[in-house]
This record gives C-alpha cells, structure tokens and sequence, in this order.
C-alpha cells in the first residue's frame, strides 16, 4: 500500500512548526513524507522576523515533480501565505481527486497564526479558502482563533464548537476537528471536537502545564494524516494525534530563549498519555452539558474474571455446541444467538448457565444482559452500541462480568471508561462470520492494544484458524475467541486439543 504523504507547508527556520513538525510526526509513524514548500520563513522561538512566499512557478514545478513519481495517499496542507497561491493548490487537488486512480484525501490545517501571535497569511486570503480550499478537503483542523476567522463564531462553549463546525462543513470540509488547545473550558482541561458526517467525538484531558507547544496545530494535522494513510478511521487519528500532542508537550524543551517546540517522540504506547473519550453521564460530559438520554448507562468497575489469561474461548450459537465445547475442556465459552425466537431464547439461555456451572467454566451471553442477570450468568459480552442502550448499572450490581468489544484506538479508549472485565479486539482478519467490512485490525494494531490495555483480561477475535492462532497468541493476548475453527472443523475435537495447545500452551 502506498505510504506516501505530502505536506504542502511552509518553512519554519527554527525547527519547531511548519514542514519540519510535519516530516518529523509523519516519521514517528512511519509514512514517508514529501514536500512542496509555500513559504520561507525568518523564525526563532521568539517569533516571526520575515515571511517570505514562494512563487506559484517553483511550488508549482514541486509539485509537478511528484505527481509524476510520488503521488500521495493523502496530502496535507498547511500555511498558504496568498490567495495565487490557494488557488494553484485547489487547481492542482482537483485535478488530482478526478484523475488520480486512487484520489488522495486532503488534510487542511489553516495556519493563520502563528503561536507566537503573529499572522502568517495576507487577510483576504479568508474567502479563498472557503470558496476554492475547502470544498476539496476531507478533514480541516482549525483552533480556536482559525475556527473564529473562518466562521466568525465565537467559540464559549460546546454548543458554539458545533455551530461552528457545522459552518465549516456547509463550505465543503467533510470532516472537522476543532483544537480546543487555546479553550479553557472546563476550566484547566484541553477539548477537542471531531464531527464526521452524523459522528460526533470529544476528547478531553487536564491541559498540560508548558509553554513549549510551539508547532502543535501542524504535528497534529501530520499525524492525522499519516494515520490516514495507514488507512485508520478518523476518529482512531483523532485520538493517536492528540495522544502523541500530550506525550510531546510533556517531553517538549527550550532550544531558544523563548517558545520551545512541542517533542516528537513516537507511537503513543503510554496510556496515561492517551485522552478520555467523552461521553454522556460521565464528569467531563456533564461538565460539557451533554445530553444523557438513558440515566443508567455509565458505570465503571465490573467484577473481575477468575483469571487474566482466558485462553480459547469458543463464541458458538447453540446449547448444542457449548456442550461440546465444555465436554472438551474449554474454560471459556459464549452464547452467541443471533435471530432465536423468545421462548428458546430463555431457554437456552438458561440451560447455558447451568452448563457452566456443571463443567466449572465460564459462560458468557452475548447481547440478552437481561436474561443473563435473571439466570446468574457468569458474564455478559456487549457490542458498542450496546453500551448506549443497555443497563449497566444492574449488570454490575448483579455482578456479572463484562465483556466488551472494541474496534480500534478510539472504541478502546471508549470501552476503558466503563473498566469491564475484559477486553475484546476484533476482527483481527477477515471473517465471514460477521460483516465487519473496515474494522479489520491486523496483528499491527494488535500488538499496540494488548500492552495499552495490560490491566485487563484481552481477546482477540475475528477471522482467527488453526493457522494464525500461534501468531495471534504471541502477541501477548490472553485469550483467542473463535467460531468457525471449531464450528466448521472437520474433526472439532481436535481443533480444540490443537488451539487450546497453541493459546494456553498445553498439549
Ligand atoms: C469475545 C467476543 N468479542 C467480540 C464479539 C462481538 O460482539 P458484538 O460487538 O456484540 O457483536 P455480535 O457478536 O453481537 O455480533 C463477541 N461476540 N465476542
Ligand atoms: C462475532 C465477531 N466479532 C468480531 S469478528 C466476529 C466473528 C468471528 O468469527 P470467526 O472466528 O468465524 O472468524
Ligand atoms: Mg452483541
């Protein structure tokens, strides 16, 4: 896959911000980075002394130079210093997003001023960037004050960051991350808004002490974008780029006498580092006003599983085949019944229970935690969504455990709110169990998941055979969970000797 991104940007002679940040993120996660510079600026950590705007001819030949040989997956952009030079770039993007087999997603991050306070774009270059720019970007990362001079709202609170981002969408951006950076509210916290289509997500976290954040709004842009073009969702960019702004800042030193440059260091691999995912019911969105439709669906701190490793763990439809997975030994075992009508439901949800406490194992129920708490089942495996709708609250005053199922960074982080009893990765291959058409994680991210989230019990499912289970299991994941490498085996017994060997380690 091509792992080429350009940043269109300017010069900063000190090192901290512009093309520098930008090459410098896109390496820490390992995408290589290409270059068309805008503008050569005179700059030290005091500020800005000269800014000097390079002809259309010469970024024009840059770029000319790497479309025939460097295209991008995704282009990120940065200080455009005059509207010659916003039309040129939007000319050349077009052309690119209509004729390019595979069109690159653009990356705008309208620097308008710098951290020093100085503008670094001529005034009228406002209504360029909304007519010609920002029709043709798929994610513009404004801050506070770029958000104000672009929509001329004033940014007071939550409400005023979404009336915002609406005006920011009706010029075109298809996505819009406003940088709460400069926003003191709730007082002493830094909050960013992502809002893609009818998503919306907040991040929040205790604004960190420093005045070194020189180059900040450009390194997060970068790594938005190299995240992109490692094909990640939005919203997992989102929180990897914000994550690796808070692990910079706390790193970040003076090489001037003044503002120093936010570090970069590398994949963000500290989860104290890593944001809070906000959401209704808990303290920072109430804090925020968020609406909380459903008053019982946050809590956090479910009971613990017996044990952290929980080996093969058999996800099966039927009573049937739990039975037979228990008979063979597997300790840790699921109903999973999708489209049962009520009455067998109940029923095998009930013969489930008492199958677990018959063989000692534990028994989880996918989706029915009403069921599963009248029947004193051992556990309860929620989706996503699920955690919107479903009673948490008496799920874990009956004390069952919690399973849930996360989708990358940013459904991880998610699911850490609720501290469930353990944690599920998936799909980590391709499966034809389940449609999860682009949720497919890889061993990659499976590697970054597992020490993230060490306190807990983790699972790894999707797509996961008598063939990968090994490498799977190396990378530290307690437990494999599987359908078809049992279900569909020719002789299940075996599969099941043979995947217990490669996960729990027995013969
Ligand atoms: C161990 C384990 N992990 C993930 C899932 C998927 O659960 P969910 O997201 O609720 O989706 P459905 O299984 O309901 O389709 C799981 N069942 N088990
Ligand atoms: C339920 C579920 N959730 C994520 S992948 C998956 C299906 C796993 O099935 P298989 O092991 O047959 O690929
Ligand atoms: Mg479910």
């Amino acid at each position: 896959m091509n792992q080429v991104v350009w940043t269109i940007a300017g010069s900063d002679s000190g090192g901290g911000a512009g093309i520098q940040a930008d090459i410098k993120a896109m390496q820490s996660f390992n995408v290589h980075g290409c270059t068309v510079i805008t503008a050569l600026t005179a700059q030290n950590s005091l500020g800005v002394e000269a800014l000097n705007p390079i002809s259309t001819e010469v970024i024009e030949s840059q770029l000319l130079a790497l479309a025939s040989d460097m295209p991008a997956s995704v282009i990120k952009i940065g200080m455009l210093a005059n509207v010659q030079q916003i039309q040129l770039i939007s000319e050349h993007l077009k052309h690119y997003k209509a004729t390019w087999a595979e069109p690159p997603l653009v990356v705008y991050d309208p620097v308008a001023i710098a951290s020093s306070g100085d503008l670094l774009t001529e005034e009228d270059t406002v209504s360029a960037i909304k007519e010609c720019l920002l029709p043709l970007v798929d994610v513009v990362t404004p801050n506070t004050h770029e958000t104000q001079l672009l929509t001329g709202v004033y940014l007071i609170g939550p409400s005023a960051v979404k009336e915002a981002a609406k005006k920011l969408t009706g010029y075109g951006a298809k996505a819009v991350i406003i940088k709460g950076g400069h926003w003191d509210y709730p007082s002493g916290y830094c909050i960013d808004y992502c809002v893609q289509g009818e998503q919306e997500y907040w991040l929040g976290n205790e604004k960190i002490q420093t005045p070194h954040s020189h180059g900040t709004g450009c390194s997060m842009a970068s790594v938005i974008a190299a995240c992109l073009t490692k094909q990640y969702p939005l919203k997992d960019a989102f929180i990897l780029a914000k994550t690796y702004i808070n692990q910079g800042l706390k790193a970040a030193i003076r090489y001037g006498e003044g503002i120093g440059p936010v570090a970069h260091t590398c994949f963000p691999t500290n989860l104290a580092d890593y944001p809070q995912v906000i959401e209704a019911g808990s303290w920072l969105g109430d804090e925020l006003d968020f609406d909380c439709p459903v008053d019982f669906t946050m809590a956090a701190g479910f009971a613990e599983c017996d044990s952290k490793q929980l080996g093969l763990y058999a996800v099966v439809d039927t009573v049937d085949w739990l039975e037979k997975c228990l008979a063979e030994g597997v300790k840790t075992v699921q109903l999973r019944m999708k489209n049962a009508d009520d009455a067998a439901l109940e029923e095998s949800i009930a013969s489930a229970v008492l199958l677990g406490q018959k063989y000692d194992a534990q028994v989880y129920i996918n989706d029915y935690w009403q069921l599963a708490i009248k029947h004193g089942a051992y556990g309860v495996h929620l989706g996503q969504e699920d955690l919107q709708t479903a009673n948490l609250i008496a799920i874990k005053e009956a004390g069952l455990r919690l399973g849930v199922s996360t989708h990358g960074f940013y459904e991880m982080l998610r699911a850490h709110n609720y501290r469930p009893s353990y944690m599920a990765f998936g799909a980590i291959y391709p499966t034809t169990t389940k449609d999860m058409t682009g949720q497919i994680q890889g061993l990659e991210k499976l590697e970054k998941f597992v020490p993230l989230m060490a306190d807990y019990p983790t699972v790894a499912i999707g797509g996961i055979d008598l063939s990968r289970a090994e490498q799977v299991a190396s990378t530290g994941v307690g437990s494999v969970a599987v359908v078809r490498a049992i279900t569909e085996a020719e002789n299940y017994q075996a599969a099941i000797a043979k995947l217990k060997q490669l996960v729990e380690g027995q013969s």
